[in-house]
């Protein structure tokens, strides 16, 4: 497994090793020691343990986010796609951070393989780009639904470059999310 730096301090692009044959094709999807490994080489911290896992699918048009979870319930989420082509987003929202609003967004897809780690301080939303993206998450806290938080998609202070912004499918929820300038990562 190859891990790259993005743009974003802290988030890093994960390329696992694919084994193909001619049955197809074998990869680890997670090594605990590998991704380790890989963090302290970058002189990353190695995050709390993953202790959930999500999957979710998508119409083509769909955005999930973007968001969060406040302390003591943040979550540091590994996400991959299974299926299909999502344009994955993460937001710096550490207050104290010299990168904070900073965002980076990077395609993921089930050809391409690869995976994004997200630390926890960072918010997360993603963009289907095809019909049936199905999207699958490790979190390194349980959903904590009292303690989540949603900052808007279109957000004009964070001016994310969306490969698609018409005929955008979003929930209620995501719909009354806030402005970056809003965020409170401290408890309720
Ligand atoms: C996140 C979550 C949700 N739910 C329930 C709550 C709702 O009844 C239903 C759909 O939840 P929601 O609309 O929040 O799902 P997404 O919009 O995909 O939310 C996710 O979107 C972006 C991509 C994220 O990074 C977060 O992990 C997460 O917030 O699943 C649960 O039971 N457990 C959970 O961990």
């Amino acid at each position: 497994m190859k891990m790259i730096q993005t743009d974003l301090p802290g988030v890093v692009l994960l390329e696992p090793t694919v084994y193909e044959d001619e049955r197809g094709w074998f990869m680890e999807s997670f090594n605990e020691q590998r991704f380790h490994a890989e963090l302290h080489k970058l002189s990353l911290p190695i995050p709390r343990p993953f202790v959930q896992d999500n999957h979710s699918s998508s119409k083509k048009g769909v955005l999930r986010g973007l968001h969060y979870q406040r302390e003591p319930h943040a979550q540091g989420k590994l996400v991959r796609v299974m299926n299909g082509v999502a344009f994955d987003v993460a937001v710096d929202i550490r207050p104290d951070s010299l990168t904070f609003g900073n965002w980076v967004g990077e395609t993921l897809s089930a050809k391409n393989k690869r995976m994004l780690w997200i630390p926890e301080g960072f918010a997360h939303g993603f963009l289907a780009l095809e019909d049936n993206t199905q999207f699958m998450y490790k979190t390194t806290d349980y959903y904590a639904k009292d303690y989540e938080a949603a900052i808007r998609w279109d957000d004009p202070s964070l001016d994310i470059k969306w490969p698609i912004r018409t005929q955008i499918v979003i929930s209620e929820k995501d719909q009354q999310a806030n402005y970056l300038n809003t965020v409170k990562l401290g408890g309720i």
